[in-house]
């Protein structure tokens, strides 16, 4: 189902509230990386960014090398940057927080 693109201001709002986040232009992506103590703490956390995906029926693309974990938001029914990439990047950061 086709998912209405997030306007260039509201990207830019949330870049500038954010500061963690880039913007992956190529992709329109937001991403950031996530560094840990190790190997065991970067997957406790993917396990929970991986519940609240199917929570919020939103998913990362993402990478994991040892203690790295890569984060890309899109939306690939929008063909790039939604609202709920907003939302899935700020329930992220909640799970730190
Ligand atoms: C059918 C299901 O709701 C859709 O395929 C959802 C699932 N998760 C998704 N995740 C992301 N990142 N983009 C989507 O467009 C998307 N669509």
């Amino acid at each position: 189902m086709p998912i209405e693109k997030l306007s260039d201001a509201a990207r830019e709002a949330f870049l500038a509230a954010h500061s963690d986040w880039c913007h992956d232009g190529v992709r329109d992506a937001f991403t950031r990386r996530f560094v840990f103590a190790d190997f065991s703490a970067a997957f406790a956390f993917m396990t929970r960014v991986a519940l609240l995906a199917e929570k919020m029926d939103h998913h990362p693309e993402w990478s994991n090398v040892y203690n790295r974990v890569d984060i890309a938001l899109t939306t690939h029914d929008a063909g790039g940057l939604s609202a709920r990439d907003v939302a899935m990047a700020e329930a992220i950061e909640a799970l730190l927080a």
